[in-house]
């Protein structure tokens, strides 16, 4: 089966991010992105920035962590409350739930249990959520790996929202103005999706991740090549479209946040991680898989209206202005 094929009806977009690092066709590459983000949220990047040495290592070093014996993960344990996602959660720790409108949390948790294991953790610098480490000696490097891929994301994560702002109109540094604050908020994941029974994915008595969005500004993803990733398509609710592993390519998807700023003209869609067509073994059972986003935020404490050129007489504000640290307690405060 080809890429093009594979890629099916998604509407997301490949694009080589390359001419507009170089600077030979900012406006060109802007364009392709801001049309991809509008019409399925989702846009594929090849030419990203982050070399591919720099993606062996970060995946490397999350197999090496969850390949360790609980009790070892388990010395980083995330912390009881939700609030601050920070350390390990063993499987069936978080529950991604969606809201039922913009900022509204009240849905019940759902019953279907997450079947996933993960790790989290910002700038060494935060205030709001220290990291929680292994302990000192156990697993050498680990740390260091990961710090350094966070602040790798974090410059291509500025690259991105560079070329959102030129494709949106506006000047080039508009949206990289909020994201100021790097210590604050954007936060790495590296995530585990153990062996299942397919049956079991199929039948939903578990899910890898279930139906949702994300919140914040931009999500910068790498999965490896097992599959399962899929995007509701946004006009037939229900149906989903999946998004194929691309070797090499960094998948990014705009958060409820950037569609509320963009006054709904970007589009946050719903993803979830489930069975993929192929990849079954003899014996039933799916093959393990790991996947490693990058979630970038808004500074915390600065309020934001809807973006210039998104609202006019004909297309009025949908949204209050309203700060990123405030919309994102309300929302994680409820996946736990
Ligand atoms: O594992 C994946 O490919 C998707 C993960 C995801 O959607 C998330 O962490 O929000
Ligand atoms: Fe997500």
């Amino acid at each position: 089966m080809g890429l093009e094929d594979a890629l099916g009806d998604s509407g997301v977009a490949v694009v080589d991010f390359a001419a507009f690092l170089d600077g030979s066709n900012k406006q060109g590459v802007a364009e392709e992105i801001i049309s991809s983000f509008k019409g399925a949220g989702f846009v594929y990047l090849l030419n990203h920035g982050i070399p591919a040495e720099r993606i062996a290592e970060i995946f490397a070093a999350s197999k090496e962590f969850f390949g360790q014996l609980m009790d070892v993960k388990e010395l980083a344990r995330h912390p009881p409350s939700g609030m601050e996602h920070r350390g390990y959660s063993s499987p069936g720790r978080e529950k991604v739930i969606q809201p039922n409108s913009m900022g509204d949390v009240e849905t019940p948790r759902p019953v279907v249990p997450d079947f996933r294991e993960h790790f989290e953790c910002g700038s060494e610098e935060g205030r709001i959520c220290p990291n929680i480490w292994l302990p000192d000696g156990v697993l050498p490097g680990f740390k260091e790996t990961c710090l350094d891929y966070f602040w790798l994301c974090y410059g291509v994560q500025l690259n991105i929202l560079r070329a959102l702002a030129i494709g949106m109109g506006l000047e080039e540094d508009f949206l990289v103005r909020y994201h100021s604050v790097p210590d604050e908020g954007n936060q790495l994941r590296l995530l585990y999706y153990p062996s299942v029974p397919a049956e079991a994915l199929r039948n939903e008595t578990v899910e890898r991740i279930s139906a949702h969005s994300d919140y914040a500004s931009i999500t910068l993803l790498l999965q490896d090549e097992i599959g399962g990733l899929e995007i509701e398509d946004p006009h037939v609710p229900g149906l989903f479209r999946p998004i194929p592993p691309i070797p090499g390519a960094l998948i990014v998807n705009a958060g409820d946040f950037m569609m509320r700023w963009s006054n709904d003209t970007i589009r946050s869609t719903i993803h979830r991680v489930c069975a993929p067509p192929v990849l079954e073994t003899s014996d039933g059972m799916l093959p393990e898989r790991y996947s490693i986003p990058f979630v970038s935020r808004n500074d915390p404490d600065v309020v934001v209206d809807c973006i210039p050129g998104t609202w006019d007489a004909q297309r009025p504000k949908k949204y209050e202005p309203i700060s990123a640290g405030e919309y994102v307690r309300k929302r994680q405060a409820a996946a736990y």
